[in-house]
């Protein structure tokens, strides 16, 4: 049984900063948020967690390891190193969006996003040591057919991104409301999906509704781990399974 723990990255107050004293050069804004994306990745990386960008100003982190020290010093180096300052909502369990809803409501009953008295909030709690397993994470790397093929050399670059948004979008709703997991898309053709303990007919049956959907064909490499990192180096290999013999799925789906 998987064990996600997963925190919620949400800057504070951040519409208003947007727009404080007068609304702020967009390039400025753009920078700022891949800056910290970057900063964050790495420090969660670090200790073996995933951040996905998700919208900037809300992130989606997989921290599995990451106890409250480590939580709070993410806080304190965003704090040193930019104008803005973060708080953080930690849930876990046996589902990745159950455990992102817990994360969600610690935050939102500290208060509102956009409330200048709420700041550095971290809320919630992460797994003690002793309630961690060797297989608490669950990712599935998912990646399009032949996308290059298909797609990047075939199409004009606009219509090529489509195609693939609309696979991203489809996938992500299909694994969330059938299979309480969370998909993020990660670049390229690319799509992590973070799973709670999901069988092989889950992910042929995912693949095929996207295939029905969108016309986009998938396939998927599946890992477990103790953390983020291993369970993705785990699904990454799945996915090397996948291209050597032809595979659709690949890897530790039970
Ligand atoms: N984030 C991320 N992006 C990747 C990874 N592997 C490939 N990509 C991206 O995906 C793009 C397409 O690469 P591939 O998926 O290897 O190529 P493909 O044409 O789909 O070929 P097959 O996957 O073998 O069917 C690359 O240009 C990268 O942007 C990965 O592990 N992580």
């Amino acid at each position: 049984m998987t064990n996600t723990q997963v925190t919620l990255v949400q800057l504070d107050n951040y519409g208003p900063w947007t727009v404080t004293p007068e609304p702020r050069r967009e390039v400025d804004l753009q920078t700022l948020q891949s800056r910290l994306y970057a900063d964050l990745s790495q420090l969660v990386g670090n200790r073996d967690g995933y951040v996905f960008f998700t919208r900037f100003d809300n992130m989606v982190a997989v921290t599995n390891g990451l106890d409250m020290e480590d939580h709070a010093r993410l806080q304190e180096s965003v704090r040193n190193r930019y104008p803005v300052t973060v708080s953080l909502g930690i849930g876990h369990g046996e589902t990745p969006a159950g455990a992102l809803v817990e994360a969600t409501d610690r935050l939102q009953s500290a208060g509102s996003a956009q409330d200048a008295e709420r700041r550095e909030v971290l809320a919630g709690h992460p797994l003690d040591e002793d309630e961690r397993t060797d297989d608490d994470v669950q990712i599935a790397h998912f990646d399009v057919n032949d996308a290059t093929g298909e797609y990047t050399d075939e199409l004009d670059a606009y219509s090529a991104f489509v195609h693939v948004e609309q696979a991203y979008a489809s996938l992500m709703r299909h694994m969330h409301d059938t299979h309480d997991s969370l998909s993020f898309f990660v670049g390229g053709d690319n799509i992590i999906a973070v799973c709670p303990s999901l069988d092989r007919d889950a992910y042929a049956e995912a693949i095929d509704y996207v295939r029905e959907d969108t016309g986009v064909d998938l396939k998927v490499g599946v890992g477990r781990g103790p953390a983020a990192h291993d369970a993705g180096m785990a699904a990454k290999h799945a996915l090397e399974v996948c291209r050597e013999e032809g595979l659709d799925i690949a890897g530790d789906a039970v």
